[in-house]
């Protein structure tokens, strides 16, 4: 299935400095990950510049490089180069040409936000599934494609990988397809050369400041997703002031929206609006038209979900029943707000929940507290080697829990203590009400032997990960095994009095 250079940079600003026909059998971006016959693509990073790994991936079999500044390979006459003026960019464009486009052939949904993506993403899947169409999912979580789930090392894979996925995703004739988009992979040009039916903007709250550095940076990295590079039908939560932000310019530039939330002034906005322990019961308000229906989801951030899922809906073009039929029957998403079921818990409900930003953590633990008759108790840490700046923010969130229990996420390479005692620093008034576990399954232990029956537990930060990274060690850890097993050895029938 391989193409000549000139059919893959056809209409690309760029210079070819070699044989033209040469043919590229496939896109690498990793030098040791080159097979023969692929173009190489020389990317300058954060930490190396990939043009310094020309020649490893020559050796690995490469046939084009592709570079911003020309490579000099003094024993490589046979390899062609093509320079360009952005590695990142180009290798997007030339990764959808290489897969013939497969976005063209679905219609692709992409969902940014700070919170809120995994659960709209799959809330779009399960829609399209009940109005009868084939889809596929790309994210957090993993991808989906049918019935097939596979893991997935990102949240938006890089380019090369996207347009492959998406290739195979149109070869199994999904239609639809619901895409996490992060603002890493919009800053990187992951998405670049995507065609999008619908792009939908849910919230922007403090996270990857490591990265942005300012909330202005994040916000127009997420903005790209509704600018003149992403063409589609859009849905804006406006609750907040980045979402009332981008409204005006997609207003300004004619843009087809459905605008969601709970401001009024939303085309979909909740009338009423009553909240259970295993359900909730929704009156919205659709452009003018009554819809009372209960869903599955719990806690008010998943109406505003709910909500964004709606209109991306709409916006498909599925009749309003459709779309209120699937969402009564909203799946359980893995790992957001998840109750823990055992044959004993003692009569303390354990919730594993995502939430690893300090918004996601508040919203997360008012949900919770609004429904718990007791206590509420909060296990979390923040992840290594990310945004340390919303590590005490995150402290002072959950002291609105009536008690919290400081511990480990991802370390990475970090100190988990050092990562503690940031966390620390914002619960200083908190004193008494806080102690501190490093250890993630003792803390999970120690927080359900300071239960009462009535009391709930939110167990935050880690959702589906099945996996703690602490140096560069993998280690098998699932919250929600580890809560059910602590519960058993608590309540069950060995349990000590
Ligand atoms: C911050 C970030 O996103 N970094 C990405 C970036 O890494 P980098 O610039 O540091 O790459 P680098 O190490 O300097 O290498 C430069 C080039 O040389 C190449 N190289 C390097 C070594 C070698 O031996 N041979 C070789 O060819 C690399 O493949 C690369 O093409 O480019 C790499 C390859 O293109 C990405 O894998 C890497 O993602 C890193 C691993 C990452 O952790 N990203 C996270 C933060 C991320 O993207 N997260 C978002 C989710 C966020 C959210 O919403 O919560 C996501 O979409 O997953
Ligand atoms: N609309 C929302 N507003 C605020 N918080 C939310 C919202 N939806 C979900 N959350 C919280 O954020 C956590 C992450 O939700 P979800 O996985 O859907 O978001 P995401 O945007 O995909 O996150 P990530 O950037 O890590 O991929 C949830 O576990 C929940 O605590
Ligand atoms: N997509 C998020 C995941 C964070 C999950 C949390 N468990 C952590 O490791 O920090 C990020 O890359 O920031
Ligand atoms: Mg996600």
């Amino acid at each position: 299935m391989g193409k000549t250079c000139t059919e893959l940079f056809e209409g690309m600003d760029c210079t070819i400095i070699g044989n033209a026909d040469d043919v590229v059998e496939g896109i690498a971006y990793r030098s040791d990950q080159v097979k023969p016959g692929d173009a190489f693509f020389c990317i300058v990073g954060f930490t190396s510049d990939g043009h310094t790994y020309a020649q490893d991936a020559i050796d690995h079999g490469a046939k084009v490089l592709v570079v911003q500044r020309k490579v000099y390979l003094a024993d490589a006459t046979d390899v062609t180069e093509v320079v360009v003026s952005d590695t990142r960019k180009a290798m997007a464009e030339v990764s959808a040409n290489f897969y013939d486009h497969p976005s063209r052939n679905l219609q692709l949904v992409g969902v940014t936000g700070t919170n809120g993506k995994t659960t709209t993403t799959y809330l779009v899947e399960h829609i399209a599934r009940v109005a009868g169409k084939r889809t596929g999912v790309i994210g957090t979580v993993g991808t989906v494609i049918g019935d097939v789930h596979e893991k997935s090392a990102h949240t938006t894979p890089e380019s090369p990988d996207l347009q492959h996925l998406l290739a195979r995703m149109r070869d199994a004739r999904c239609d639809v397809v619901a895409m996490e988009v992060s603002s890493h992979a919009l800053d990187l040009e992951r998405t670049f050369g995507s065609q999008f039916a619908v792009t939908a903007f849910s919230n922007l709250t403090q996270d990857h400041l490591d990265y942005h550095h300012t909330f202005e940076a994040y916000f127009e990295a997420k903005a790209r997703l509704f600018g003149k590079d992403y063409p589609a039908r859009r849905v804006i939560c406006i609750d907040d002031k980045w979402g009332k932000e981008l409204l005006r310019r997609c207003s300004e530039a004619g843009d087809n929206v459905i605008t969601t939330g709970f401001d009024r002034s939303a085309q979909i906005h909740p009338k009423d609006v009553a909240y259970y322990p295993t359900h909730t019961s929704v009156t919205l308000n659709v452009r003018g038209s009554y819809c009372e229906f209960d869903h599955p989801l719990v806690g008010k951030f998943n109406v505003e979900n709910i909500m964004c899922a709606f209109a991306i809906g709409l916006q498909l073009g599925f009749p309003v029943q459709t779309v209120i039929d699937a969402l009564r029957e909203a799946p359980q998403i893995p790992g957001r707000l998840e109750r823990i079921h055992t044959p004993h818990d003692g009569g303390v409900s354990v919730f594993v929940d995502y939430a690893h930003t300090p918004d996601a953590l508040e919203k997360a633990l008012g949900s919770i507290m609004a429904l718990t008759p007791g206590r509420t108790i909060c296990v979390f840490g923040c992840g290594g080697d990310r945004d340390a700046s919303k590590r005490p923010i995150m402290g002072r969130a959950a002291l609105a829990a009536d008690h919290a229990v400081v511990t480990s996420d991802n370390p990475r390479t970090e100190d988990p203590g050092a990562i503690i005692d940031d966390i620390l620093a914002g619960m200083t008034e908190g004193a008494g009400r806080y102690d501190v576990q490093p250890d993630r399954r003792a803390a999970i232990a120690h927080a359900i032997s300071l239960a009462k029956p009535g009391d709930s537990i939110l167990v935050a930060g880690k959702g589906h990960e099945d996996y703690q990274l602490v140096g560069d060690k993998v280690l098998s850890f699932d919250d929600r095994v580890v809560a059910r097993e602590e519960l058993e050895r608590a309540f069950g029938e060995g349990a000590a009095e």
